[in-house]
């Protein structure tokens, strides 16, 4: 069934001149930003851009954003870090199921880790676990409670080369089948590019450059015609390519 029209435009994130401080070192300058439900966004910067701490004010861990700030944000929102914060002393499944109970959880843990490809690792502990399957239980715990905003910090950033492209394949096979709107943070414009429809930079605590890739999916790292939304994005990080 067509989502109705109203769900595709109903803005799942809205900020309006959030604002945020450190010490007196203001970090976040007045961000305005709206994320149409269902839509799958980069955000890069700097390191030291103020990427996490969007994030945060986001998934509404940060108490301390003032201006009018975070206006909206959907109800059912999960996170994902760059280590899988997997408890060590439980196995798999209840780590994924955490916090869930009732009717029906147990199953859908089992359904969400399939999903992610780790069927028959449910009684598996985290330190049996190579990096991407971590990652990929991440994943899981993350789906098995229906976000409606995925959040994921460099979810990619401590995994290989080889990894990283399977994950990146995963994500958006997944997105695909659940639609929640997604705001990725990263360092690597590679990924931004490959996996998002609109991507963001962070500069000077503002969003400096909102750009929208027009590509069809699932996209080559090759495409010679990302190169201009690469040469762009870089353009505004302050990268000059080396055009040998
Ligand atoms: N709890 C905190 N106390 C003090 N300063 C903080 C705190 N959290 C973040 N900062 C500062 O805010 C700035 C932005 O940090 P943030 O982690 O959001 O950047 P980032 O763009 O995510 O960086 P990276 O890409 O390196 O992870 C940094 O200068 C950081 O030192």
């Amino acid at each position: 069934m067509a989502p109705h029209t109203e769900q595709l435009t109903r803005p799942a994130v809205r900020l309006q001149g959030l604002t945020r401080s450190f010490d007196g070192r203001t970090v976040l300058d007045g961000v305005d930003l709206e994320i149409p439900a269902g839509q799958f966004v980069a955000l890069l910067g700097h390191s030291g851009s103020g990427k996490s701490t969007l994030l945060r004010a986001v998934a509404g861990l940060d108490h301390e954003v003032t201006g009018s700030g975070l206006l909206t944000a959907p109800e059912r929102v999960s996170v994902v870090f760059q280590d899988s914060r997997l408890l060590p002393w439980r196995r798999i499944l209840p780590n994924v199921l955490l916090g869930l109970d009732g009717r029906g959880a147990e199953e859908r843990g089992r359904a969400a880790l399939a999903e992610v490809g780790l069927a028959g690792r449910e009684r598996a502990w985290p330190s049996e676990l190579s990096g991407g399957e971590a990652q990929r239980a991440a994943l899981a715990r993350s789906l098995v409670r229906e976000p409606e905003l995925l959040l994921a910090d460099e979810p990619f950033g401590a995994l290989d080369a080889l990894t990283r492209i399977r994950m990146h394949a995963l994500l958006r096979e997944l997105w695909k089948r659940h639609r929640p709107s997604v705001l990725l943070v990263t360092h690597d414009v590679d990924e931004a590019i490959v996996l998002a429809d609109r991507v963001l930079v962070l500069d000077h605590g503002r969003i400096g450059l909102d750009l929208t890739v027009d590509r069809p999916h699932p996209r080559s790292y090759r495409d010679p015609l990302l190169s201009e939304y690469r040469t762009e994005l870089l353009g505004a990080l302050g990268v000059v390519e080396d055009t040998d």
